[in-house]
């Protein structure tokens, strides 16, 4: 569905080039559901703008649905929808007019373009929008119209950019439960991009992870925190004296990938925790340690940004998991 090589883009700004896309490999099968994650200025829209041939690519080269974006742009983009971010404000149109009007500019025939438009104000819960002026809606729902209008002509292929910001997590929800049912029922591949971990995290069965214009990790969520993050155990003990050795016992039992000490904290990342902590805390009761406090916590995605970039995700500028786009 996507397979892109070497893709890259620069720009030049004020005399200088900023590599805004860095020979990003990309390879995407029908009925995948991917999550293009990564922190602000990556180079996440870069790269869907030149898949969706919104923005000719410096070099590299990029094959959508079968087409080249460079040789055959019209034919990408007749084979794919492209969701944007924002809304395009002030519609006087009613919905389902907006929806026709969306088809035929597709060069759907009438008849056809009305058949669609139904099955989407449906599939969509539009329904009883369908007569509503465009510019009336409400976020949720021009967010959901948006999709209904990517798929009048249907695609093969769906791209979207950040398409749940600055929603409230109960809309976000809702928006999701319809990307899934759009995919159940028209069996469409999806690429988006997000700045929300959870989202990526539980509704994406695929995560590719971007930093500064490449490409740093490309797996299912669940195998690129047991093989890059791992579990994180945290026990407090007595005082300092005491988290200093407990830290020295640790590096000893359980060969973890790092492990480090604040105040009376010892935190260490190791693969299957729940295994781990029982013989951990052993070990330190045989030293004469006692632990105060245990616990084992399964690794987020910003923990899997941390290990492979050793930045967060948050605190590159990018929104909470549950607030708005910082
Ligand atoms: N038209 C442009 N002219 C100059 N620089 C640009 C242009 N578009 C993007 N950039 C730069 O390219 C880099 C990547 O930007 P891009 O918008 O692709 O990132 P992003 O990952 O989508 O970020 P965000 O999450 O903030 O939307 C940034 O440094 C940005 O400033």
């Amino acid at each position: 569905m996507i397979h892109t090589k070497g893709l890259t883009r620069t720009f030049r700004v004020k005399g200088e080039t900023v590599e805004a896309v860095r020979g990003v490999d990309i390879d995407v099968e029908r009925g995948e559901l991917v999550a293009f994650l990564g922190p602000n200025g990556a180079g996440k829209s870069t790269s869907l703008r030149m898949l969706t041939t919104l923005l000719p690519p410096t070099s590299g080269t990029a094959t959508v649905v079968g087409r080249d974006v460079v040789a055959d742009p019209a034919g990408v983009r007749r084979r794919i929808g492209y969701i944007g971010q924002g809304n395009g404000a002030g519609h006087s149109q009613r919905v389902r007019d907006e929806l026709i009007c969306q088809g035929r500019s597709y060069g759907m025939d009438r008849t056809a373009c009305h058949a669609r438009a139904d099955e989407l104000l449906d599939s969509l819960d539009l329904r009883s929008l369908a007569k509503r002026t465009v510019s009336n809606l409400s976020g949720g729902q021009r967010r959901r119209l948006d999709i209904a209008l990517g798929l009048m002509h249907h695609p093969e292929l769906l791209f979207l950019d950040e398409p749940s910001t600055g929603m409230d997590p109960q809309n976000r929800a809702n928006l999701w439960e319809h990307i899934q049912q759009v995919r159940e029922n028209y069996g469409t591949t999806i690429f988006l991009t997000t700045h929300y971990l959870e989202e990526a995290d539980t509704m994406a069965e695929r995560v590719m992870v971007i930093d500064h214009g490449r490409v740093i990790a490309d797996d299912t969520s669940a195998r690129l925190k047991d093989d890059l993050a791992g579990d994180l155990i945290t026990i407090t003990v007595q005082d300092g004296e005491e988290a200093a050795q407990a830290a020295q016992t640790a590096e000893r039992i359980a060969s973890p990938h790092d492990v480090t000490v604040e105040g009376t904290a010892v935190r260490l990342r190791v693969t299957r925790g729940e295994a781990v902590l029982p013989e951990y805390l052993r070990a330190l009761d045989a030293g004469g340690l006692k632990a105060l406090t245990a616990e084992v916590r399964r690794p987020t995605l910003d923990d899997v940004f941390l290990a492979l970039t050793g930045r967060s995700l948050r605190e590159s500028g990018t929104a909470e998991q549950d607030g708005g786009k910082a």
